[in-house]
């Protein structure tokens, strides 16, 4: 093929793509003026179509202009169809456009005019004669890669590059996942455009792009019923803070940023934890029976809180005494959630009280007067609001910290060892990862505090004192009073458990979601439809059937669509046949893709003397030979170790190509590093353009679910792998 032919196709693509963006620049500027003339008149009449229609335009121009788009031009794809379909090509890009005439000039890869550029292939060309991939440069057009679907076509069409896909896979890997918008193959179509209902499940081993399908299946729904997704809220949940930023940018390029996107620490709102506990301890926290341990917790009366009261009224000794004030608190759960029970906390008190008044005097004055006189009594006061405060979940979870009370509720349900576990876990100040289902299991036990309204303003003072709403028009600051227990990480609660809810739910690494972190999602998609990606392989969760069980509560039920990927597009086939190996050595039931691209290149195994000169030597000699990034996997004990030589080595501070050490996996390496050491489970869903594992047999040792974990860690290269024993 010569030059000449290459250049002569990337000038016809380039003048076409000038037109758009031509075309995309006219259309913000007139969706600028069509809505600053909509406001001004108040109203959008009938141009409201329009008008909403190129503000969208308008945004997502913004976005697009916004992005580095180095590999992500806003054209992508070409197709040339058989005449009888269509005599003009079909321009595929990130978002549809239409020209002055409302022709389309760019068709949005989500409609379903698009969806033959990926599910069309050689034996089945649903009338595409040619399908052709641009490359770009930010507005310039750099390549074009072509497939030619249907020889016998009377065509003469010219036919340029290898394939669109293997240019794509091979490419250098940076700190963030890219869009496959151009390259996506016929079976993850499927599962991007399954329909938004029920649960979409997605399986496949390793780099079989279950992630990055995912994200572009959260576009496609947000594209297909923008009202309901946009207004009701797509909730994307991923492994780790390190997994989100290395995400993040997927959707955006997409034209998408009405997206949650969460790790698992900040599922709660106000939540954040990064910290996770130790495998013994979160094996504890993560197991269903923590469900009723905080069930009972929520039920408990407030340690410190008087256990009894006393007042003379009359010719009368009231008493509340510890078996009447049981059955009150008894009467008052059975009516629902605990802080929803305030207002009327006084009143069933006021009624115990009542009960006992058989003085003449007294019942003559009658109930009316009785409940007024004993609501001007602060002692009274005092009592019902420490006996019933409104309760935060954090301050439930640190009546747990003390060992009596956790045994007192934990009883029959966990064993002395968990509970020690448990205690000896929250005597530091911070919360963890796995501590975050069970503040949210608690929210929900307790229920919110109800909200003040005007009316309640309006009423007498003592009554709305004991009932502890809190202020609907100052929601942080009456918060920030009556909620901030000291040394927690907690925001004032502005989120609702009724504001939880999303209209989807998209769980990533779902293989590793603990029972009670399925109750956590479970509760944000009662009514939601979901995607749920993941593979079983890859598990740390140590009792499957819990998870199962918990997920199949999570989903209530709904109906579910199986879909399976087949092939692993990261790892090179030298690196994924060592892995799969591995896998099936040490007995893991692994669904195993077949990966197409060979690099000639095995991985390498080698043992150490002297661990530092080793790792030193096998680094250096990764990072010389990929452009992208280098992952160092460690044992978790020898991380700060790894991370000290690293910060200490002077090559790889000077090296030219930008490598860095990460001070530590834990804080997020910048974006500018790209050696980095992370240990086993950190690794989770991204990918490096080489790997140096150091001493797998610690990894495989550190945990109930080691095999999988090093799996995981065989399977994040797309190049070069060395194992230091
Ligand atoms: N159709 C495609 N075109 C180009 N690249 C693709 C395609 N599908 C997947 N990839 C690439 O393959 C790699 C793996 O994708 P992804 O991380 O989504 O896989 P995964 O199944 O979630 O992996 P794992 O379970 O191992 O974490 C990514 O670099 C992704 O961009």
């Amino acid at each position: 093929m010569s030059d000449q032919l290459v250049e002569r196709e990337i000038a016809v693509e380039q003048e076409y793509v000038d037109k758009v963006y031509l075309q995309l620049e006219a259309s913000a500027l007139n969706a600028a003026q069509l809505s600053k003339e909509g406001h001004e008149r108040g109203k959008l009449g009938h141009e409201g179509g329009l008008v909403e229609r190129d503000a969208m335009v308008f945004q997502a121009a913004k976005r697009i202009a916004q992005l580095d788009a180095a590999h992500e031009g806003l054209v992508f794809g070409r197709l040339d169809l058989t005449h009888d379909i269509d005599t003009e090509p079909r321009y595929i890009g990130r978002i549809g456009l239409r020209d002055a005439n409302r022709d389309t000039l760019l068709i949005d890869w989500r409609a379903p005019a698009a969806s033959v550029f990926y599910q069309a292939t050689a034996a089945e060309p649903q009338g595409v004669i040619r399908r052709r991939v641009l490359s770009a440069d930010r507005r310039r057009v750099v390549g074009v890669e072509d497939e030619l679907l249907d020889p016998e076509a009377e065509t003469d069409l010219p036919i340029i590059g290898e394939g669109a896909l293997m240019a794509q896979l091979s490419r250098a890997r940076d700190r963030s996942m890219h869009s496959i918008v151009a390259t996506i193959q016929a079976e993850q179509d499927k599962a991007i455009r399954a329909p938004g209902k029920g649960v979409v499940s997605i399986s496949g081993g390793p780099g079989t792009g279950k992630t990055v399908v995912a994200l572009h299946r959260a576009a496609y729904l947000l594209y297909s019923d923008r009202r309901r997704y946009e207004s009701g809220g797509v909730l994307v949940v991923g492994p780790s803070g390190v997994f989100m930023r290395y995400i993040e940018r997927v959707l955006p390029s997409l034209g998408e940023t009405a997206v949650a996107l969460r790790s698992l620490g900040e599922v709660v709102d106000g939540l954040r934890a990064t910290r996770h506990d130790e495998p013994s301890v979160a094996d504890v926290k993560g197991s269903g029976r923590m469900a009723e341990v905080l069930r009972r917790a929520a039920r408990q009366q407030a340690p410190g809180s008087d256990a009894e009261f006393d007042l003379f009224w009359r010719d009368d000794r009231l008493k509340l005494d510890r078996g009447t004030l049981g059955r009150v608190r008894r009467q008052l759960m059975s009516q629902g959630r605990r802080n929803r029970q305030l207002p009327r906390v006084a009143n069933a008190l006021l009624d115990a009280l009542w009960r006992q008044v058989r003085g003449e005097r007294g019942r003559e004055q009658g109930r009316e007067y009785f409940n007024s006189e004993v609501l001007s009594d602060q002692r009274f006061v005092e009592f019902a609001t420490s006996w019933w405060p409104p309760l935060d979940a954090p301050t439930v979870l640190s009546w747990l910290q003390d060992a009596e009370f956790l045994r007192r509720v934990a009883d029959g349900i966990l064993t002395p060892e968990e509970q020690r576990l448990l205690t000896k876990s929250w005597s530091g100040a911070d919360i963890s990862v796995e501590d975050v289902p069970l503040i949210d299991e608690l929210r929900y036990a307790l229920g919110d505090v109800p909200l003040r309204t005007d009316a309640d303003h309006d009423r007498d003072d003592t009554l709305t004192a004991i009932e502890g709403g809190i202020d609907l028009q100052e929601l942080t600051t009456a918060a920030d009073r009556e909620y901030a227990p000291a040394g927690r990480s907690w925001a004032p609660p502005t989120h609702r458990i009724e504001d939880d809810g999303f209209a989807h739910v998209l769980i990533d690494e779902a293989q590793d979601l603990t029972p009670m972190q399925w109750r956590m999602v479970g509760r944000r998609g009662r009514t939601a439809s979901w995607t749920i990606v993941g593979d079983l392989a890859q598990s740390s969760w140590p009792i499957p059937e819990e998870s199962a069980a918990a997920r199949a509560e999570a989903l209530e039920g709904k109906q579910t669509h199986e879909f399976h990927l087949s092939t692993n597009y990261r790892n090179s086939a030298e690196i994924y046949e060592f892995a799969a190996a591995y896998a099936q050595r040490v007995g893991l039931d692994a669904d195993l893709p077949d990966a197409v691209r060979r690099t000639g290149t095995p991985p390498k195994e080698v043992s150490a003397a002297d661990l530092e000169t080793t790792v030193r030597e096998e680094v250096l000699a990764i990072a010389g030979q990929v452009s992208g990034t280098v992952g160092v996997v460690v044992p978790v004990a020898r991380r700060s170790e790894v991370n000290g030589w690293l910060a200490s080595w002077s090559e790889l501070a000077e090296d030219a190509r930008g490598a860095r050490a990460a001070v530590d996996s834990s804080v997020t390496p910048s974006g500018e590093d790209r050696v980095v050491v992370l240990t086993g489970v950190d690794t989770k869903g991204l990918e490096f353009d080489g790997i140096v594992v150091v001493r797998p047999q610690e990894i495989e040792d550190e945990s109930a679910t080691g095999r999988a974990t090093l799996y995981v860690v065989l399977t994040r290269a797309t190049q070069l792998l060395t194992a230091i024993s």
